[in-house]
């Protein structure tokens, strides 16, 4: 799939990366790294796409190595005078499935996958570029399940791949990402696009985002209450607007919509799976199937004999969600971002539509898992899964994090048309702290 992105009106939106640039320029006070120029402050959504570059034309690839796929982002950017900031031009985009950690025992293997992606930026972008052209992967929670030797050399063999490349390599470019930095940047990407970072009344919104292996919560608190009552470690404060915001972010590992299958099958940290069936009353009771995540295979299935269904799934799910998350009261009444998992399921749910999006309340993900759950037959077309995902997002919202029914969740893939992902924050970051100008 090859895709430029392109902007619904250049005007809509073009007061806002000015913000963004303020957002990026404070994070990095903090995050001491990141360098306080704002080059990008004139950044706006793309609106054409790279093969209409010209001199002033320059590029950024960014990796998004995440648990159940690799992504390459190629983005374009235009310096249009010197006393001007670059723009964003456009985005080719591509994936592969399965993600790195799958090949976990293969690492050249894995690297390959890489390479692929990586040959379609030699074809984007222009040959007198490729040196002057970063190339960063960033894995996320795929990588940092893995014990640290496999995930090590696989990052290894990547290093390996982009060093072959004529591309620009800086020092740390194939890493681990930090979970908390997930959440950061998806929050500042969301509310910068919905202009929420801007002017006096600011009502920013908190963002949730549910990968494969990990699932992020990020918000700004405005209680005091809350900033007490919370963990240092969920607090990261950072200075915008002559203000200085102290976001409550986390990042929960093993608790991706996938890696939640495991536990509630209870496979996950299982020594030997081999011949190992695992049944759970969430899954279509005659099914006997086989499963392959981050490179192991597991055997799944029905209770052939036992119950089936809303309530004894959502009993075997709550034990995996329960008193496991750290439940800040100011959050019940709130509304947020969702996307990910969370859209991909209320799209193949027909909760939303898959272009558009839409605004659901937590209590509509839990009448759609009963309706799965209670007529597992009738929607034996669609993944086996269904009904356990659907009962783990509920009671994740609700059980874990402590949503009302009525919490409202703005289910979004796209902002203005920009993708409502880290990736991009991830490479104005690393522009700037290469002093990528012209
Ligand atoms: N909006 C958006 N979602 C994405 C993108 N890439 C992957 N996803 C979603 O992320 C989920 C998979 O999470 P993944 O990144 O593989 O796992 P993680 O390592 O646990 O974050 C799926 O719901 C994908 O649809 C992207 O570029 N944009
Ligand atoms: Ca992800």
């Amino acid at each position: 799939m090859l895709n430029c992105l392109r902007s619904p009106g250049k005007m809509a939106v073009s007061r806002l990366p000015f913000f963004l640039a303020l957002a990026f320029s404070s994070l990095s006070f903090v995050l001491s790294h990141w360098n306080r120029e704002m080059w990008f402050q004139d950044f706006f959504p793309p609106n054409m796409c790279p093969i209409n570059a010209k001199d002033n034309t320059f590029y950024g690839i960014m990796f998004d190595a995440g648990s159940t796929g690799t992504r390459i982002h190629i983005y374009t950017f235009v310096q249009k005078s010197p006393e001007n900031l670059p723009e964003l031009e456009g985005e080719i985009f591509e994936s592969v499935k399965p993600g790195l950690s799958a090949y976990a025992d293969q690492p050249e293997k894995g690297a390959e996958t890489v390479k692929r992606l990586l040959d379609m930026a030699i074809d984007a972008v222009p040959p007198h570029l490729w040196k002057k052209t970063p190339v960063v992967l960033k894995a996320t929670a795929g990588l940092r399940l893995l014990s640290e030797e496999k995930a090590q050399s696989l990052l290894l063999e990547v290093r390996e791949v982009f060093e072959e490349s004529p591309f620009l390599v800086p020092e740390d470019s194939v890493s681990i990402m930090d979970g908390s930095y997930e959440g950061i940047l998806a929050w500042i990407t969301v509310n910068f696009l919905t202009g929420q970072l801007s002017g006096q009344n600011q009502h920013t919104v908190g963002t949730l985002d549910l990968g494969g292996a990990s699932t992020q919560i990020t918000f700004l608190p405005r209680f005091e209450e809350t900033l007490k009552e919370t963990p240092g470690d969920f607090l990261t404060s950072f200075e915008m607007f002559n203000s200085t915001y102290k976001l409550y972010t986390h990042s929960y590992l093993g608790f991706g919509l996938k890696a939640a299958r495991l536990a509630i099958l209870g496979a996950l940290n299982v020594e030997a799976v081999d011949g190992q069936m695992f049944r759970s009353s969430c899954l279509p009771k005659q099914l006997e199937a086989e499963w392959h995540f981050g490179g192991v295979k597991y055997q799944y299935g029905g209770n052939k004999e036992g119950e089936t269904g809303f309530k004894p799934c959502y009993l075997e799910v709550l034990k995996v969600v329960k008193g496991k998350l750290h439940q800040p009261d100011e959050i019940r009444g709130s509304s947020f971002y969702a996307f990910s998992y969370y859209y991909d399921r209320a799209v193949d749910t027909n909760l939303i539509d898959y272009e558009k999006g839409g605004v659901l309340e937590v209590r509509d993900f839990e009448r759609k898992a009963e309706e799965v759950c209670d007529n597992m037959e009738k929607y034996n077309s669609s993944s086996p899964f269904l009904c356990m995902d659907l009962v783990y997002i509920t009671a994740l919202l609700k059980e874990g994090f402590g949503f009302r029914d009525n919490t409202l969740l703005q289910l979004t893939k796209k902002v203005n048309n920009v993708e409502t992902s880290w990736t991009l924050g991830a490479t104005f970051h690393l522009l700037q702290s290469l002093g990528i100008t012209y």
